[in-house]
């Protein structure tokens, strides 16, 4: 994921689903309070009649018990529980859409296997909540902006609900795991890293990649298109190193980084063995998980030595300690309130940081390379919008494209901003993201949501509403600079891309800025044709979403304008 939805999949995993106390609800009855008090205190009599009746079953002594009897006994349990989950199953659900019995045991766990976006839509379509259940856990989705919001601004009822294999693989104690006033807290003091000032210094390393990056691509002696996920995420994932650690870490062991972070994205799949033995996905990415953490944290280490020596930030890492060290001296500031001085950035130590680069690099790989295949993809396929891209390029750069990229130059994109906006809004990477309530949260005046159970607020809705976007499935980058009386500037709760509430993305401004600056520095660069396939418009659900057919492009070198010529005369070329 790996993206945030890496943190919090399209549906609860088997990992999820079959460890813990929860586990204990479906297989343990006898002996989980927790189910058989909920049980007892059915509103339904049948219940408790169920219960009794299996009672007065298991009570003669097994001694004396024939086999047809033990049998007998057997099937009587297994068909009270049954009938239980149902029973349990309806009383949860309510006047809500979904379907009316639940299948045995495993729920709706053969759909979660394979995610289908035109099923999710169903589901979304019936109304603002609708529910299943894999497992035992019962889902709770939200598909409305006003239930969706709710939900990620709710912390008090809800907060957000990872799969197990997510915490052995980012540790357990990774800040990203924290909620409430801690949680709060522990993100004031990473704001510093987002900073305009700290955004330009990103900009620098990352032009560089991306020259770099097209030039293998133009390189490439292939006539024919071919698939760029891949290439697309290799772009992405050196990026995201060196703006986060800089020259820190060395070329090869960046490119190891990204081989073995594979591993880590596999595993987070829906679908995994939970129990991480050798062999095993999860296994393998706690090993990738280890190495990454090592480079990180020497990382770490020599950043702390050479700005403590007053040298110039070069990375996010730098960035960071150096606001450590001017929070140190501010900190001996006798007229700070108590508060500001709790607020002020604290001293980290090493590993500290190495798990939050770590936290930046699963929350935004795969968000961030489903964003950029798209972009590609819904400019390739619109000439119309890229030759406007184009135009505000030359536009801008008044004759010199190769002037390093600024922040300032960056904001003065609108058309080519917009653009980035609406290829999010068109296909928001992130489709949901599933939180745990803490407590029965009444989520409407007519629905309160069980406690424990996993509620998922879903974006695409709120992101496709046609009266937040009229003409909803077609790409309108205008639609972003109509001015604050458009039905989008009205609309601006539906914007829910990057989430909302305590845990919204904190990389949002970082993102939109890369996505800005590739489709930028790629315009003036490249020519690409796209090869349209049936695929190329059907969706792949990981844990972002992507083009099935893996976005199939041929990059060609775009011929410098000539001297004279006007920005529409250079983007019409
Ligand atoms: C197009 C790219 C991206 C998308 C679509 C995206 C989307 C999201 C979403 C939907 C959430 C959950 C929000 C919620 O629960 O309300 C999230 C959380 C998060 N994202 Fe992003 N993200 C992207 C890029 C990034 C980047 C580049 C970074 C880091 C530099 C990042 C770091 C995080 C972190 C750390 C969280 C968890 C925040 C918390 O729990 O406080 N994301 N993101």
């Amino acid at each position: 994921m790996s993206s945030f939805a890496a943190f919090r999949p399209a549906a609860p995993s088997l990992s999820a689903g079959l460890t813990g106390k929860q586990a204990g609800g479906l297989f343990g009855w006898n002996t989980n309070k927790t189910f058989s008090n909920t049980a007892l205190k059915g509103q339904n009599g049948f219940a408790r009649r169920g219960t009794d009746a299996i009672r007065s079953l298991v009570m003669p002594p097994l001694k004396d018990a024939s086999p047809l009897q033990i049998l007998f006994t057997i099937l009587s349990i297994v068909a009270s529980l049954l009938i239980l989950e149902q029973i349990m199953y309806r009383r949860k659900k309510a006047h809500l859409p979904g379907p009316k019995w639940t299948t045995p045991v495993v729920g709706k766990f053969l759909d979660s296997m394979k995610p289908d976006l035109a099923k999710y839509k169903l589901g979304w379509d019936s109304g603002p909540l609708s529910v299943a259940s894999v497992f035992h856990i019962f889902i709770v989705v939200a598909s409305s902006v006003d239930h969706t919001r709710k939900i990620l601004n709710s912390s008090q009822y809800a907060e957000p609900c990872l799969v197990n294999a997510a915490k052995s693989i980012i540790c357990p104690d990774n800040w990203v795991f924290l909620n409430g006033k801690p949680h709060l807290d522990y993100r004031k003091g990473l704001n510093n890293l987002f900073t305009a000032r700290a955004l330009e210094i990103y900009l620098g390393i990352q032009q560089e990649i991306y020259k770099r990056y097209f030039s293998e691509w133009l390189a490439d002696k292939d006539p024919n298109p071919k698939p760029y996920q891949m290439l697309m995420r290799d772009l992405n994932m050196e990026t995201s190193l060196r703006v986060f650690c800089g020259d820190y870490i060395t070329d090869n062991d960046a490119k190891l980084v990204s081989e073995k972070y594979w591993a880590i994205t596999m595993a987070l799949e829906l679908v995994n063995f939970p129990i991480p033995l050798p062999g095993t996905k999860v296994y393998r990415a706690i090993q990738a998980r280890k190495m990454v953490m090592k480079l990180f944290m020497s990382a770490a280490a020599q950043s702390k030595v050479r700005m403590a020596e007053g040298e110039e930030v070069k990375c996010l890492t730098d960035a960071w300690i150096k606001a450590m060290l001017d929070a140190r001296l501010e900190r001996e500031n006798p007229e700070l309130g108590s508060d500001a001085r709790r607020i002020l950035v604290r001293d980290f130590s090493d590993r500290e940081i190495a798990l939050v680069v770590l936290s930046f690099l699963f929350a935004s790989q795969d968000a961030m390379s489903s964003a950029l295949v798209y972009l590609f993809q819904h400019v390739a396929d619109r000439p119309e919008i890229l030759r406007k891209v184009r135009e505000e390029q030359y536009r801008l750069r008044a004759g010199d494209l190769d002037a390093p990229l600024t922040v300032d130059l960056i904001d003065q994109m609108e058309y080519t901003r917009s653009c980035v906006k609406e290829s999010l809004r068109l296909k928001p990477p992130v489709i949901m993201v599933p939180y745990k309530t803490l407590k029965p949260f009444p989520i409407d005046a007519k629905y309160t949501v069980p406690k424990g159970a996993m509620v998922i607020p879903s974006f695409w809705n709120s992101l496709h509403d046609p009266q937040a976007y009229p003409q909803p499935d077609a790409l309108k980058p205008e639609r972003w600079m109509e001015g604050k009386d458009s039905p989008a500037q009205q609309n601006t709760r539906n914007w829910l891309v990057f989430g909302s509430g305590p845990h919204h993305c904190i990389g949002q401004q970082y993102a939109q800025m890369h996505l800005t600056a590739v489709l930028s520095a790629a315009s003036v660069m490249m020519d690409w044709e796209h090869e349209v396939t049936p695929q190329s418009e059907q969706v792949e659900i990981l844990c972002c979403i992507f083009p099935k057919d893996q976005a199939r492009f041929k990059f060609t070198p775009r011929p410098t304008p000539s001297l004279g010529m006007s920005p529409e005369e250079a983007a019409a070329m």
